[in-house]
């Protein structure tokens, strides 16, 4: 299969990594700076699912240099969505190729769709606590990965299961859902929650779960999402709620949200693209999400990175 791996971020760089690993024909979409930080480092991964090292990566800066693709595996950030999608649309015009997009949220699926058709885009997300080092190498450091991938068009049932023959083989757990709009929705809540509460807080998440005025945040976050996922025609029954929030007292104590993250190293974050998608659904729907709402407003001014006060 020829995958174009569209951002050489943690997560792009990952689970490019562990296709190439099986003999998959991966190439690397990138910005100028990171084409000459691969092309001068290679790829690297320090992971518990196995290290991998690779020398020479093939990478492309301009759409027009893409001329075989059967798959765009997206992995750009939320606020990175504007500036990709013109060339999102080059490479797919061109090659044919369908668009898997593994970012967390909802919002950048009815975008891709608007720009590349509805049968070129699958339903992804990603389970794993990745990041790159100053040398631009990937480290992971949560046990294990996760990648669900499932098809939101008919069209693209075949191309899922060229993706499950591959899947044996690879070292991430790389699993097909049949119903991939709910797992999404699953993620979004929990990552709206997760990544709202941890950034206001400053804090790790272990000081949700131990927290019961804390606690009792996150689960009216989770309630709203589920309205939401309601309203836009995915229903999450009372047991898949509380799977949400197992999912939060399950996380560990010291680990945090990328969100987080991003906050604590003065770097832009996703807010807009997670808590402010949802209050554009809630608008759409004339509903009211007022935990989000008092989330974003409290989030709102590191949006772009470091505040000066
Ligand atoms: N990291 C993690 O553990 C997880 C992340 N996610 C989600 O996955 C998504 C990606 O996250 P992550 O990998 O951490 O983010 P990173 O910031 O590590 O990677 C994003 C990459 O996108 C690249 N990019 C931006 N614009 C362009 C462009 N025009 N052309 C080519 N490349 C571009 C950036 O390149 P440049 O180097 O040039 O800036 C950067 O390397 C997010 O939505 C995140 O929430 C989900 C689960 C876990
Ligand atoms: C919680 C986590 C690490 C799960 O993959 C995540 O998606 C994020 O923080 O952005």
């Amino acid at each position: 299969m020829n995958i174009v791996v569209f951002g050489a971020g943690a997560l792009g760089l990952y689970f490019g990594g562990r296709l190439l690993e099986v003999g998959q024909n991966v190439s690397f979409f990138v910005r100028e700076k990171r084409a000459q930080q691969l092309k001068n480092e290679g790829l690297k991964i320090s992971s518990p699912e196995g290290d991998f090292e690779r020398k020479d990566i093939t990478t492309y800066t301009s759409p027009e240099q893409v001329k075989n693709a059967d798959l765009i595996i997206l992995t750009v950030k939320g606020y990175h969505l504007d500036s990709v999608i013109p060339q999102i649309q080059t490479i797919a015009q061109q090659t044919g190729a369908v668009v898997l997009p593994l970012l967390n949220g909802i919002e950048h699926i009815e975008r891709l769709q608007q720009a590349v058709g509805e049968e070129k885009v699958m339903g992804g997300l990603a389970t794993i606590v990745a990041t790159l080092n100053e040398q631009g190498h990937v480290e992971h450091t949560n046990p294990t990965s996760i990648l669900k991938y499932g098809a939101l068009h008919s069209e693209q049932t075949q191309l899922c299961s060229e993706i499950e023959e591959i899947q044996q083989q690879l070292k991430s757990n790389f699993i097909r859902e049949e119903n991939i709009l709910k797992h999404l929705w699953i993620k979004y809540a929990f990552i709206t929650a997760l990544s709202g509460i941890t950034s206001a807080m400053q804090l790790p998440s272990g000081f949700i779960s131990e927290t019961p005025a804390t606690l009792k945040v996150a689960k009216n976050v989770i309630q709203e999402m589920s309205l939401l996922a309601e309203k836009e025609g995915v229903h999450l029954t009372d047991g898949e709620v509380e799977g949400v929030v197992n999912m939060l007292l399950g996380f560990k104590k010291e680990a945090t949200s990328s969100m987080h993250q991003d906050l604590r190293k003065g770097l832009p974050i996703e807010l807009e693209h997670l808590q402010g998608a949802a209050l554009r659904l809630a608008t759409k729907h004339d509903v009211s999400i007022p935990v989000i709402e008092t989330l974003y407003g409290i989030l709102k001014p590191y949006e772009l990175g470091r505040v000066k006060n």
